[in-house]
């Protein structure tokens, strides 16, 4: 499944957020989104889940453009996890991944075992199967996060979209979560500040003010000049002993 992004523009008062993307996402790949704070990630994502309207240009799913289907359809195929996603207090954790499902359900497809096991595999892949009872407001933030991420895979999209999933997670679960979406196989975008981290996307897209302005693999994508120029920091490279792989440290640029 195809999720291409023509010349993507968002506008507010006079002022482009998102200007003149373009961009094809590629079946099964993780591609990481970077960009300093107010780049237009957030709102990139967003119109990417049809969540937001464009001012210009559009998004397409295997070439049918989003604005042309039903919400509904939507969600069935592409799943956001926003950055300060909140649900309502009064509710189990259990409840709140179910909302998932909702996409899928109708008066002719009522809820079935078959969301009950998506609810229960959902849970357990972010390592939360022992609070699914819990009342959602007694969450830590980093609980709340991986909830968040349970509610998107029980809705089975093809597409993965995810703003800054590891925020607030502890390092073991920051981990635990990019080795699930990497291992997920599906077709995914993912917003991150955490360069090392972004190293290990197959492709990586950088938005600075609003556009796009480097795509392509990590290696090529993270020089000396792109650090210098979007996140005005140098880096120097070290080597991890244990798997031989780059790690940067970063240093500003003064
Ligand atoms: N509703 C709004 N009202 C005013 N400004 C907005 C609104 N939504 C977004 N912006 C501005 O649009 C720009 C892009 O925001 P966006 O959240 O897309 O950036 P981002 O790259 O995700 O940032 P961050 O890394 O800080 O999460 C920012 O300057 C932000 O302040």
């Amino acid at each position: 499944m195809m999720l291409t992004a023509r010349d993507l523009t968002r506008r507010l008062r006079g002022h482009a957020l998102v200007a003149g993307v373009t961009l094809d996402i590629r079946p099964a790949e993780m591609l990481g989104l970077i960009g300093p704070n107010g780049s237009g990630k957030s709102t990139l994502l967003r119109m990417l889940a049809g969540l937001v309207r464009p001012d210009g240009g559009q998004v397409a799913l295997d070439g049918k453009p989003l604005r042309a289907m039903p919400a509904r359809q939507v969600a069935r195929h592409i799943a956001l996890v926003a950055q300060s996603a909140d649900t309502s207090d009064r509710i189990t954790v259990r409840d709140a991944v179910a909302l998932g499902r909702t996409p899928w359900l109708d008066a002719m497809r009522p809820w079935s075992p078959a969301d009950e096991a998506h609810v229960t595999q959902a849970l357990a892949r972010v390592d939360l199967a022992h609070l699914a009872g819990r009342d959602w407001s007694t969450l830590s933030g980093g609980e709340r996060q991986r909830a968040h991420i349970a509610r998107a895979l029980a809705q089975a999209p093809r597409i993965l979209l995810l703003d800054e999933p590891t925020n607030h997670l502890d390092i073991r679960h920051q981990l635990a979560i990019l080795d699930l979406v990497g291992g997920l196989g599906l077709t995914t975008v993912i917003a991150l500040h955490d360069l090392n981290q972004a190293m290990r996307c197959d492709r990586l897209a950088v938005m600075q003010a609003g556009r796009l302005v480097a795509l392509g693999p990590p290696d090529r994508i993270l020089t000396a000049d792109l650090l210098a120029r979007v996140f005005q920091v140098r880096a120097s490279t070290l080597t991890d002993p244990q798997d031989g792989s780059r790690v940067m440290r970063f240093h500003p640029v003064v």
